[in-house]
């Protein structure tokens, strides 16, 4: 695949390790935000290091800005510490013995800046950060929030043409991580290179990400804008991220017949395979088979009770695997209990079809 002309990095990622290979596209125009997204073991380090130079491709080529920095095939290989590129790793990986602002001023002078003015860019930097009070802090004086953020520094400071971000928030707690995250988005916005951040966190890829490529077993399975996939999740994990049971099947006008035998109608006309998604809430679970305008109705059985924000999530086995949302007040009407028989409802018009092609 070739990149267009506006790609800071274009990237084809090849690497295999033993029992995994990682086969992926990659590519990030100048300015903007793509968020690497994947469950356990999709490989997302993997293509982080690779990108970084900490491990080197078996095929493909990885170039920025126009030039090559690998490309196995025609022996290239650029050491990570020429690479302009800028890492923040999970755990922030800050030198314990240095101050905040040695630790930012370290990359500058690694290439090649004199040292006092590589100090003074790291104290416009930490300024930039709202870190000024912190310059002579070594980590282990920072909180969390504030070492994330002397990090990002120090990966800004040496202007990289590209910048990695490898779980940026998941070492904070969940209130630090909103208002990091709001900073997070807005330092990025400022920055005029490419910016790649590997999360498993759908909600971290959203917030501060233009565009997300979702990785399983070493493979892209989707990208696009937020809104796109979350409206039309191609898999289990995507649909399981955005909360929603989505189902494949074949499509004839508005019936989709699934795997197993089940009809599930919908209320789009489609034909040939497609998918059908709709969330846990628009599922009404009775104790007597529901009557009444088009709707899906089915026999399920109880096989999981959990507590979903101020409501319960229901897990359902049976002709379908389905989530389903009630009130408290709703379930101790019903008596739910896991095991229990119960009739499940979804109505035709709650439903979403789309094409699987
Ligand atoms: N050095 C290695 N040798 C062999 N296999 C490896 C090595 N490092 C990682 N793997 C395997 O490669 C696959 C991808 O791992 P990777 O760490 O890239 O996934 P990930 O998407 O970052 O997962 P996580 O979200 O858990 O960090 C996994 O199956 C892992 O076990």
């Amino acid at each position: 695949m070739s990149a267009s002309p506006a790609s800071a990095l274009d990237a084809h990622i090849k690497v295999g390790l033993g029992g995994f290979d990682l086969d992926i596209n990659l590519t990030v125009a100048a300015g903007q935000v793509v968020a690497l997204l994947g469950p356990n073991g999709a490989g997302k380090t993997t293509a982080l290091r690779a990108l970084a130079g900490l491990r080197p491709l078996s095929g493909g080529h990885i170039r920025l800005q126009g030039d090559t920095l690998d490309d196995p095939d025609g022996n290239v290989f650029t050491p990570p510490e020429k690479r302009p590129i800028g890492v923040v790793f999970q755990d922030y990986l800050l030198f314990p013995h240095l101050s905040a602002l040695d630790n930012v001023a370290f990359g500058p002078r690694r290439h090649g800046m004199a040292k006092a003015e590589a100090r003074a860019l790291a104290a416009r930097w930490l300024d930039r950060m709202g870190l000024a009070e912190f310059v002579g802090r070594k980590p282990r004086h920072l909180s969390g929030g504030q070492a994330q953020r002397v990090a990002l520094a120090r990966a800004l400071a040496v202007n990289p043409a590209l910048l990695l971000l490898d779980e940026p928030l998941a070492a904070l707690d969940a209130r630090t991580r909103v208002d990091t995250r709001a900073e997070l988005h807005h330092h990025l916005h400022d920055h005029p290179g490419a910016t790649l951040i590997v999360t498993h966190d759908p909600l971290d890829a959203m917030m501060l990400a233009d565009h997300l490529v979702v990785i399983e077993d070493g493979a892209i399975v989707q990208q696009g804008d937020a809104q796109t996939v979350t409206a039309r999740p191609r898999t289990d994990y995507i649909a399981r991220l955005v909360g929603l049971n989505l189902y494949q099947g074949t499509a004839t006008a508005t019936a989709v017949a699934l795997p197993g035998g089940f009809i599930l109608t919908t209320a789009q006309t489609h034909s040939g395979q497609v998918f059908v998604a709709f969330p846990p809430a628009a599922v009404s679970l009775h104790q007597n088979r529901p009557e009444g305008s088009p709707r899906n109705t089915w026999q399920a059985t109880i096989t999981g009770v959990h507590r979903h924000g101020d409501n319960l999530r229901i897990q359902l086995g049976g002709p379908l695997t389905t989530a389903a949302d009630i009130t408290p007040a709703a379930a101790a009407q019903l008596h739910l209990t896991p095991g229990q028989q119960i009739w499940a409802a979804v109505k035709a018009t709650e439903t979403h079809a789309y094409p699987a092609e």
